[in-house]
């Protein structure tokens, strides 16, 4: 049986993009048992409704839990095999769009939501050279306590569940990751970006609750983040 909010008992996901490739010889299955918590699959560029449809068929028969996370609400996609979906909301976008706007749109068109395995996450986009930064106009010029403000807004104030502190491409501050830690209480904080092995896991992890893995599958492939789903449960 799945609880309401299975990543309270998450130290690692791994986050597969549908449009860039594995390593050559590793499989989504060899992924899939690397011992992460969960699998998100996204990204912000280049994501079509079949190269989602793909990844998520790959996944499906392993066991380890599959989320979407859609960048659009285009490449939302209905299949059995998917545990939810985790729909970002960016806080410091430059564009309300990114904020709400891009949900209203997704509501005014569809009728059929399974809110019950829906849950937004609340982005802070930090790293300012991400496709996500550019692509959602993401104001990242913030301080530990701007940080911490953010996260204090998106748990008290907004009711978010999870709070994701994203430097994807680029390792983050630790200072910062511990003010977004010590800004939160109830939200599960996730942070994502760098993390490349066991230390760099390690060090995110002792903060955040839960580290995201990305390029890394893609670019060294499956000890590499297995490496680095050892730090997060050290940690
Ligand atoms: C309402 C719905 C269904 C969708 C809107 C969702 C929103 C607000 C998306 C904004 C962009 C965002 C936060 C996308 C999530 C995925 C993500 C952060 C991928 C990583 O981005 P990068 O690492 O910058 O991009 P690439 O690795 O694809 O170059
Ligand atoms: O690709 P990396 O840098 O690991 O980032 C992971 C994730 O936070 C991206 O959304
Ligand atoms: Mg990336």
């Amino acid at each position: 049986m799945t609880t309401t909010t299975p990543w309270d008992d998450w130290d690692h996901i791994l986050k597969i993009d549908p449009d860039k490739d594995l390593p050559e010889g590793v499989t989504y299955g060899d992924l899939c048992a690397t011992g992460t918590d969960a699998i998100e699959i996204g990204g912000t560029m280049g994501i079509t409704e079949e190269k989602m449809a793909d990844v998520i068929e790959a996944c499906a028969e392993h066991d380890v839990p599959l989320y979407q996370e859609p960048s659009s609400p285009e490449v939302v996609l209905e299949d059995d095999a998917l545990e939810g979906y985790l729909i970002p909301t960016v806080f410091n976008a430059g564009s309300p769009f990114w904020i709400t706007g891009a949900h209203k749109e997704w509501v005014r068109v569809d009728d059929d939501y399974d809110w019950d395995r829906t849950t937004t996450e609340a982005y802070i986009v930090m790293n300012p050279e991400a496709d996500v930064a550019t692509y959602t106009e993401a104001d990242c010029d913030l301080d530990a306590d701007d940080v911490a403000a953010y996260a204090t807004v998106a748990e008290r104030m907004f009711g978010q569940e999870i709070v994701y502190l994203e430097y994807s491409g680029t390792l983050g501050d630790e200072g910062i990751v511990r003010a977004a830690a010590e800004a939160t209480d109830d939200a599960t904080l996730f942070y994502g970006g760098g993390i490349h092995d066991y230390d760099s896991a390690y060090s995110m992890a002792q903060y955040a609750d839960v580290v995201v893995v990305g390029d890394l599958a893609h670019d060294e492939g499956v000890e590499a983040v297995r490496a680095t789903v050892e730090g997060a449960s050290d940690a």
